[in-house]
């Protein structure tokens, strides 16, 4: 059995946040993005979305060039040859370098599109058994400590699981200090997006007292050498996530002993194939992982929750509601966080239905890709 595609369709949208998100590498408020339909002979559609953003900080791709390496590249792939099943979709797209967001995205709607014609939620195919998963919230760079506080005290209120707040040089200890002082027993932890090197060693350390549950990517984002010399200097776990790009970046790393945690993105490892490995991986070697967050709109939120599901993604994530980011999300229902938790939804594929007409209302063009096989 060959899964039947008869086109794909890449839309380009754009997304207001509600407010602006700062990291310590540049300040987001636009959201732009891709989303995937691919679509079968009978009208059924599977949905994927690209988490890569308009300027490349965080990883070398962007919106342009996702959509210039699915357009040229990946959907004509996709197309070259009958697919039995999606997890064949990693080697064929091995031709490619990199450009794992790009990969992701045509991936993620290949496998909601399968567990459609299945009938399955593909939680379940991807073997997942969770019916709820608990989250927590990354929190940006606020103007003061003040302001800081009262983000937190919202969160915690509202039950998240865990607060991460965004850390760089200038923003750090004597901030995580007094958010410590402010709630001595939330879990809390502290994403840096590799604003650091291994000179600030002594800073670092000094969040050490704090009992944060972890320091997320302080060092260079394509590093692995430096975070194993700066954990073996620390208490804290460290946790990475811009420097495992795939299984064998996980592998060294937990051979080289550069983290004891790690974040796995779907997007950034190339597709959920790639990130069941690296959560298979971990949980053969006792790492804890979660699922980190790109800001997704719906279609990249619930392929988020389906791969949480699996049962190695012990530590709450990034997948907050909807509601965090979006005036108006674009599935059906929204994602809802309720005590810390998301209820697994239960119907085929994504399990959240997309909203056309909100995602006509974002979109600014889009294209359409016939496979001439089956034409
Ligand atoms: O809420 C989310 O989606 C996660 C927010 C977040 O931490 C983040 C947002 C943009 C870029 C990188 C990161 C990160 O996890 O490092
Ligand atoms: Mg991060």
């Amino acid at each position: 059995m060959t899964i039947s595609i008869e086109y794909v369709i890449l839309r380009h949208l754009h997304m207001e946040l509600k407010s602006p998100f700062t990291t310590s590498f540049g300040t987001f408020q636009t959201k732009e993005l891709i989303l995937v339909e691919a679509v079968d002979c009978d009208g059924v559609s599977g949905w994927g979305e690209s988490v890569a953003f308009s300027a490349p900080w965080y990883s070398e791709e962007t919106v342009k060039t996702n959509w210039h390496m699915l357009e040229e590249f990946l959907v004509p792939l996709l197309f070259s040859e009958p697919l039995r099943h999606p997890a064949e979709l990693p080697e064929r797209f091995a031709a490619i370098r990199q450009n794992n967001m790009a990969k992701a995205a045509l991936e993620g709607a290949v496998w909601d599109l399968y567990a459609k014609q299945l009938g399955v939620p593909l939680y379940r195919l991807l073997g997942g058994t969770k019916r709820e998963i608990e989250v927590g919230v990354s929190i940006g760079i606020q103007p003061t400590v003040a302001d800081l506080l009262q983000v937190i005290e919202r969160y915690v209120a509202q039950g998240y699981r865990r607060i991460k707040v965004k850390i760089k040089p200038g923003w750090d200890v004597d901030v995580i200090r007094d958010v410590r002082r402010a709630f001595p027993d939330v879990p809390l932890m502290a994403d840096a997006n590799s604003a650091y090197t291994l000179a600030d060693a002594k800073r670092l350390q000094a969040l050490d007292e704090f009992g944060l549950m972890m320091i997320e990517q302080p060092l260079a984002a394509d590093d692995l050498i430096d975070h194993a010399r700066l954990q073996a200097l620390l208490e804290t776990p460290l946790c990475l996530d811009e420097s495992v790009r795939s299984y064998d970046d996980a592998r060294k790393a937990l051979e080289l002993g550069s983290c004891r945690i790690i974040n796995i993105k779907i997007g950034r490892v190339g597709g959920l194939e790639e990130a069941r490995r690296i959560h298979d991986l971990c949980l053969e070697r006792g790492v804890p992982v979660w699922c980190g967050g790109m800001l997704e709109a719906g279609v990249g939120r619930a392929h988020n929750i389906a791969i949480t599901t699996l049962e190695n993604f012990t530590l709450p994530g990034d997948t907050a509601a909807s509601s965090h980011y979006w005036e108006r999300d674009i599935i059906t229902p929204e994602v809802e966080v309720q005590g810390g938790l998301i209820r697994v939804p239960d119907a085929p594929g994504i399990g959240y239905d997309v909203d056309r007409r909100q995602v006509e209302r974002y979109t600014q063009f889009a294209k359409l890709f016939h496979c001439a096989t089956t034409a």
